[in-house]
């Protein structure tokens, strides 16, 4: 179901949808019998509603626990929800293995960030590729079909000619190049989803530019919609259409990314490009979940501040931040731009 608002099906068009994604895990017997007799649940994702588009980037940024992989695995239904709707072009979505779980998988692939841990060590570059292309029904009819398929695959990710890399292990590539492979297996499904979960932060700071470029030129040319997850807000400004902002399991900004990196309009996205100082820097050595950045430390996700949950750190917060959830508050005069915070309430600026 495309939106009203969105541009011609080529670009923008809808593709998929999370509303209202909840996930809360059950704590573990041992530990919830030291904390409480009560039954308790880590609040991992709480209410999210993101739109992937098609030939589009969407950056999802927050500190390390913010819930940013879970959202993926939601979306690549890896982990059941336990609450809210994932829609694929306006359908509902609820696979569980088997048949229609490998028709989901076919449109919607994940690359994770380690390329050495989801690639076999025991099997050639030629075998991961082939392997997805076959799964995937797009190895062809003939040997020939599946040799050009083969190429055209590493073609896409730039390692050429095809036959120097085809017959390699993965410990014979390097970390970039794994990555490349990692992704040309995802394309072996022919996806229309990239759900990219920190697919630069193991990869040597020379070398991210690249794949990240890599990425860029694949959801233009294949019109991909992309969900790119990152702890560096500075890379979602270079690489992202639109920037969501996490914490403790919630939205709390959202907008294009020109303006949520430039114009942040919320504390806890304010604190986030204060710890990230380059703005050009787009390879962040250091991660914001590390250390003291930020101020404090986010909360338990057990028990998660009532209010907002950005409160307890928060410059800025007002009596009604620790007791009531703000709402997302459209923030200046850039459309689309808002902010799940306060300040944001006209009711705030008049009293
Ligand atoms: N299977 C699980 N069982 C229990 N808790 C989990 C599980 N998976 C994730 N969590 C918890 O959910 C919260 C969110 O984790 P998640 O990995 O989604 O965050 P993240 O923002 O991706 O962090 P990172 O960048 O470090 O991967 C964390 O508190 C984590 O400990």
């Amino acid at each position: 179901m495309a939106s009203p608002t969105t541009d011609a099906p080529a670009a923008g068009e809808d593709v998929l949808e999370a509303v209202g994604l909840t996930k809360h895990f059950p704590v573990r017997r041992r530990l919830r019998g030291l904390l409480s007799r009560t039954r308790l649940t880590v609040h991992a994702v709480d209410d999210v509603d993101l739109t992937l588009r098609r030939g589009r980037v969407t950056a999802l940024v927050g500190e390390s626990g913010s819930g940013k992989s879970t959202v993926a695995r939601l979306l690549a239904q890896l982990q059941p929800l336990t609450a809210g709707t994932v829609r694929l072009h306006g359908t509902p979505v609820t696979v569980r293995g088997g048949r229609p779980f490998r028709a989901y998988v076919r449109r919607v692939q994940m690359i994770f960030q380690d390329p050495f841990a989801s690639l076999n060590p025991v099997h050639t570059v030629r075998y991961h590729l082939t392997r997805a292309l076959r799964v995937h029904g797009n190895a062809g009819r003939s040997s020939a079909d599946l040799e050009a398929a083969l190429a055209g695959l590493l073609d896409r990710v730039s390692l050429t000619p095809a036959e120097r890399y085809l017959d390699k292990f993965p410990h014979e590539l390097s970390g970039g190049q794994r990555q490349r492979v990692a992704i040309a297996r995802a394309l072996g499904a022919d996806p229309e989803v990239l759900l990219a979960d920190e697919p630069v932060s193991m990869l040597d700071v020379s070398i991210r530019l690249g794949v990240l470029n890599l990425l860029r030129d694949l959801k233009e040319r294949l019109r991909l919609a992309v969900l790119y997850i990152t702890h560096d807000i500075a890379s979602a400004r270079y690489f992202a259409d639109e920037t969501l902002v996490m914490y403790a399991g919630r939205l709390v900004e959202g907008g294009d990314s020109e303006t949520v990196t430039q114009h942040p309009a919320h504390p806890y996205t304010r604190l986030l490009i204060e710890s990230a100082p380059d703005p050009d820097r787009i390879t962040g050595a250091t991660r914001a979940g590390d250390g003291e950045r930020g101020g404090g430390e986010p909360p338990s996700l057990i028990r998660p501040p009532a209010g907002c949950r950005f409160h307890p750190r928060c410059p800025a917060a007002m009596p009604r931040c620790g007791t009531d959830l703000p709402p997302r508050l459209a923030v200046g005069d850039r459309p689309g731009h808002w902010a799940a915070c306060w300040l944001y309430d006209p009711a705030e600026a008049t009293s």
